[in-house]
């Protein structure tokens, strides 16, 4: 199936001279949550906001259901619902008003059905008589979704969801972009939060400095660049590795109780069985084992401080 977004060597220079994207090429799936994680000023705003085609490219093509965002502007922007940052709304409107009001910009007929069923999705259709500023900041945010929702986009775009909220109204924000994804919309998200991309994502892209450095399965990536760390604790203190053991990526943690190591879970083999008789032969009792696996902060952390390298 052709992907419903399609972005190839795109770069944008703004005037004054700052280069935002640098050759980005970037396929979105019908159907998936893709999670662009990047630290400040990598260029995700950029990159959503040339495909929405709120900024102009320097060069490159971007394609949203097959439509040209430069040439066909207004059916590729048709198919796209997007959800600033910034909270931007009319703080006297009603909420069933302003929803219903941004279907109407698309140039939609009026369907209160589509708008009922946008508003109920959100649970906001008790408030659908609520003025904006009666609302709470997480009802805030699922106006602005819903706005994003009302011309039945098959393509919705949220930049930093959940930035500066707490932690319950996150989860809620979670549950939302998950039930939105079941009823089939392709969701483009941008966060800092790697818990959220974690929780969310079906692929994660990292940008940093104009470029994709990578976007794959997550779970797959977890899998390649997630070393694991076994911790042995040790029946008694050792002062150093002893020397039979010299060849392994062995750390002394603990104030030498415990010793750390390091391997990759891809490996053939992890030496872990051939480790232990290691152990025992130098004259190490183990009290207790046990595993953690990186996460994807420490990959992502990892990555970006290459790239900068
Ligand atoms: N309108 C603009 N004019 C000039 N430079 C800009 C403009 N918008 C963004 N930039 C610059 O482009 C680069 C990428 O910014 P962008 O906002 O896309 O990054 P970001 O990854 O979204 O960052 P953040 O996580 O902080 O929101 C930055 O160096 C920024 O200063």
């Amino acid at each position: 199936m052709a992907p419903i977004v399609s972005v190839k060597d795109l770069t944008k220079t703004y005037t004054g001279g700052v280069s935002a994207l640098k050759s980005v090429s970037l396929d979105i799936e019908e159907g998936e949550i893709l999670a662009l994680l990047g630290p400040n000023g990598a260029g995700k705003t950029t990159l959503i906001s040339t495909i929405c085609g709120m900024t102009m490219p320097s060069s490159g093509r971007i394609t949203v259901g097959g439509h040209d965002t430069v040439r066909d502007y207004r059916k590729a922007r048709d198919l796209i619902g997007l959800v600033p940052q910034e909270i931007w709304l009319e703080p006297f409107e009603k909420v069933h008003a302003t929803v219903a009001f941004s279907r109407g910009l698309f140039g939609k007929r009026r369907d209160d059905a589509h708008i009922e069923r946008v508003l109920r999705q959100l649970s906001l259709w008790d408030k659908r008589d609520a003025k904006v500023i009666e609302l709470s900041g997480g009802m805030k945010r699922r106006v602005l979704i819903a706005k994003a929702l009302s011309h039945e986009p098959r393509v919705l775009f949220l930049d930093e969801p959940t930035a500066g909220v707490d932690v319950e109204l996150r989860k809620e924000m979670w549950e939302t972009v998950r039930e939105l994804k079941s009823r089939g919309v392709t969701i483009i998200l941008t966060t800092h939060y790697i818990e959220e991309a974690e929780a969310m994502a079906d692929r994660i892209g990292v940008i940093a400095h104009g470029q994709i450095l990578l976007v794959e399965d997550k779970t797959a990536l977890m899998q390649r660049l997630g070393a694991k760390r076994m911790e042995i604790e040790l029946q008694e203190r050792v002062t150093e590795i002893p020397q039979g053991l010299a060849a392994y990526d062995l750390a002394l943690g603990d104030e030498g109780r415990r010793l750390v190591y390091t391997y990759d879970t891809q490996a053939e083999r992890t030496g872990i069985g051939r480790l232990m008789n290691d152990l025992q032969s130098a004259g190490l009792a183990v009290r207790d084992v046990h595993t953690t696996q990186s996460s994807l902060e420490d990959i992502f952390v990892d990555m970006v401080k290459e790239d900068a390298a």
